[in-house]
């Protein structure tokens, strides 16, 4: 007998999964850190620091420069004011956009889980012509928790119509954030290799990698039959 499925949620990490933003996150916070007479950082450092959010941005920001902590809420806030339509510097990863058609042309609903802000998240999407694809964007600022708490990644399995208690679907992203906040639900976690990541690959739960986005949906389609 042939058991036809509807096709499961398939939900995106958004910084270092879909989009290389750090250099947009980069150029952000040195503008801020030079209007407060403070030395730049390089790119490398900004990326380590991104995938927390940005609270934990600031929080590794004043931890790597010396700031007096008392001052993260006011650089924060003019951190934003850069950051919440900062698209320019920040680029699709290769391959994205096809696959994204591919698996939308397949009946997956799509969604968003990220821990940037929704404000940032929406420019963006909407910067690269994404928006129409996803059925959720789930922001960092959507729900109190934040990703590794399953909290945001499960509303956006719901909002995509997913029954909570059958095996809701997969998610796709980049970091440590990502692959325990999959295992907290928990749901198969898709893990792109080129993100910003500092932890080797094998310490970090996965049911897959992969290293170009032409690969994703096979693995997704693989998960949907397992
Ligand atoms: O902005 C962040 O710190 C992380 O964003 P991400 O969850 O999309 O990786
Ligand atoms: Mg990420």
């Amino acid at each position: 007998m042939n058991v036809c499925l509807a096709p499961r949620p398939v939900v995106f990490d958004l910084d270092g999964t879909l989009i290389d933003s750090a250099p947009d996150i980069h150029a952000a916070v040195n503008a801020v850190l030079r209007e407060n007479r403070i030395a730049p950082l390089t790119l490398d450092q900004v990326r380590s620091f991104v995938g927390g959010g940005v609270e934990m941005l600031w929080h590794k920001i004043i931890r790597a420069t010396g700031i007096e902590p008392s001052r993260q809420q006011s650089l924060i806030a003019s951190f934003m004011t850069r950051y919440h339509d900062a698209t320019g510097l920040t680029r699709l990863y290769p391959g994205v956009l096809e696959a994204l058609g591919m698996l939308a042309d397949r009946g997956y609903p799509l969604g968003i889980c990220t821990n940037k802000p929704l404000g940032p998240t929406r420019a963006v999407l909407d910067h690269f012509g994404l928006t129409g694809l996803f059925g959720t964007v789930v922001g960092g600022d959507s729900l109190p928790q934040k990703k590794p708490d399953p909290a945001p990644l499960r509303a956006a399995f719901v909002a995509l119509g997913a029954d909570p208690t059958q095996p809701q679907g997969i998610y796709v992203g980049d970091s440590e954030f990502d692959a325990l906040c999959a295992a907290n639900l928990p749901v198969p976690f898709l893990i792109y290799a080129h993100g910003y990541r500092r932890t080797p690959l094998a310490e970090l739960p996965h049911a897959a990698q992969f290293s170009h986005f032409n690969e994703l949906p096979l693995l997704v389609e693989g998960l949907q039959l397992a």
